[in-house]
């Protein structure tokens, strides 16, 4: 067994794990990054790029099936599902490869591969060949996907994110279960690529969407693709000679049996902790058996250990881990000074179409920290200007405002352009802007931001902080 004594170890060398390592790099010569498994990050394997990948493929495709709007015949349109993969897996390959670059860029002396596990709170056990002392210690593990015991009956059909972008071919069909961020971006994109979709949920819960109308106007959309049961009653999966079959209660209570290629369980992610032999760590664990942790910070209790990405299950986002990473790096590399870190407004987007967006605090929290007194203003995208003149005008925009303070809150979005206005909205919450200072910052016209301005009128007048919104106001265009 080699014995190595280092300043820092950071666990995992995923996009947290990456940042962590560079920042600590500044602080000290004495930092270790140990991968368990390949380099490549989980967002451009089979996370975020290949995914979006998929997504933009089927955005071809459903334009190109809808242009009989402006008057246009495109006479068939045909999905090669050979050249959709192949360029799926070739462009997520070259993300890989440059992210694979970088780690293999790092000095040899700083890398080591092996699965870790913690001996004691400064030991760590690297695969069966290195004892590793460390410090201080940043554990950026990841996730993997969770899959409830009853799927497994799909036996060789059943499938996780990980296995669908190193499809050669796209299946006929597949069952969806989980109509959560992934579930939802993957089936639709697969339901536009001509794959025959049902997608089985639990609970009602509808991607990250918290704000009752929205997710009901959201669920009424999806369901003119394909099925979308949020709280189905599936009563067996089985695998069955040709794939699977799902018997499932249909709304008049018949129990119905579908056979599909394919069963996609996108059931939730859980975090690489419990590989970790975190008992021997010293730590004080959550009811999950997280670490419990300062989220400013990223340092367990008073600890020399520090934890980030979507191992700490705060907010499993490409951009919190690396954030969070370049916090604990630095903490841990001019450790015992530890410093807070700039935390950014809370800023979520689903890629599917209409697009998702949550931003600053969910309705359910502006109403415990406004203790009710608070107004939402709305606005549907179905009349909007912009929206219309491109055949985009489905959808809901909702801002959240506080009384008194006029301060703008949060917001959610199910619509056009929702990955742009979100960004708008996180920076105007980031600023700490009010209602009205929003509406003081210009406006083009004619652009699907006039939405969000109705929607900031109409939370202004709900407010008590503005005039009620002029039908005919002509410096604001027709339709806005
Ligand atoms: C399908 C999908 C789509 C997504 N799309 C988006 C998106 O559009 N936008 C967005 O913001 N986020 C998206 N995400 C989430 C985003 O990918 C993650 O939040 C982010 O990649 C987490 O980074 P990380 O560094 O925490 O983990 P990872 O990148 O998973 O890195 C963890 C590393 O730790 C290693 N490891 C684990 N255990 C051990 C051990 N015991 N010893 C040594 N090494 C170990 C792993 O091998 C891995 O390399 C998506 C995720 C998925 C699955
Ligand atoms: N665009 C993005 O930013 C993006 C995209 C993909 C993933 N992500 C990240 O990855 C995380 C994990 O995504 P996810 O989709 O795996 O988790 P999720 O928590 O969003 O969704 C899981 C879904 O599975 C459902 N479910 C659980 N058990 C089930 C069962 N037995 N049968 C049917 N449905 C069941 C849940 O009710 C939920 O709707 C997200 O929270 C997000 O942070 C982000």
């Amino acid at each position: 067994m080699k014995q190595r004594k280092v300043k820092v170890a950071i666990i995992g060398a995923g996009t947290a794990g990456m940042v962590a390592y560079q920042r600590a790099r500044k602080h000290t010569d004495s930092v270790l990054l140990i991968e368990g498994k390949q380099y490549g990050t989980t967002c451009a394997r089979v996370g975020c790029m290949p995914s979006k990948l998929l997504i933009a493929a089927a955005d071809a495709a459903h334009a190109a099936r809808s242009t009989g709007l402006f008057g246009i015949t495109c006479p068939t349109v045909a999905v090669d599902g050979e050249a959709v993969m192949a360029r799926v897996r070739s462009e997520r390959d070259r993300f890989v490869a440059s992210v694979v670059k970088s780690a293999e860029n790092y000095p040899e002396q700083d890398r080591l591969h092996g699965n870790v596990r913690f001996a004691s709170p400064h030991r760590l056990m690297v695969g069966d060949h290195t004892e590793v002392t460390a410090e201080r210690i940043v554990i950026a593990t990841g996730s993997r996907p969770h899959i409830p015991g009853f799927l497994k009956e799909a036996g060789d059909r059943l499938v996780v994110n990980d296995d669908l972008f190193d499809w050669h071919d796209l299946p006929a069909s597949a069952a969806v279960f989980g109509p959560g961020v992934i579930g939802l971006e993957l089936g639709q994109a697969l339901a536009r690529l001509g794959v025959r979709i049902r997608m089985f949920g639990v609970g009602g819960s509808l991607g990250s969407l918290q704000d009752p109308q929205l997710r009901d106007y959201a669920l009424k959309t999806f369901n003119r693709e394909f099925p979308l049961d949020p709280d189905a009653d599936v009563t067996a999966v089985a695998r069955s000679a040709e794939g699977v079959s799902i018997s499932f209660k249909t709304a008049d209570g018949k129990i119905v049996t579908e056979e599909f290629d394919c069963l996609l369980a996108a059931t939730g992610r859980r975090p690489n902790i419990d590989g970790l032999d975190i008992q021997n760590a010293d730590l004080q664990l959550d009811d999950q058996g997280i670490p419990v942790f300062n989220g400013y910070t990223l340092r367990c209790g008073d600890s020399h250990i520090f934890i980030v990405g979507d191992v700490n299950n705060e907010a499993p986002l490409l951009h919190e881990a690396a954030d969070e990473g370049r916090i604990a790096g630095d903490n841990a590399g001019r450790y015992p000074d530890v410093r807070a870190g700039l935390r950014k407004v809370p800023l979520a987007v689903v890629f599917t179409d209409p697009q998702i967006a949550s931003v600053g605090l969910t309705i359910q929290q502006v109403d415990e920290r406004c203790r009710g007194h608070y107004a939402v203003g709305e606005v549907s995208f179905e009349d909007q200007g912009r929206s219309r003149v491109i055949g985009k005008n489905r959808g809901l925009l909702r801002v959240y405002g506080e009384h008194g303070s006029g301060l703008f809150m949060g917001a959610e979005m199910f619509g056009p352009a929702a990955e742009h206005i979100a960004h708008l909205l996180a920076w105007s919450a980031q600023r700490r802007m009010t209602v009205s200072e929003m509406l003081e910052m210009p406006f083009y016209h004619p652009v699907i931001e006039e939405g969000l301005r109705s929607a900031l009128q109409d939370l202004s007048r709900k407010l008590s902080m503005g005039p009620a919104a002029d039908s005919n106001c002509m410096d604001c265009g027709p339709g806005v």
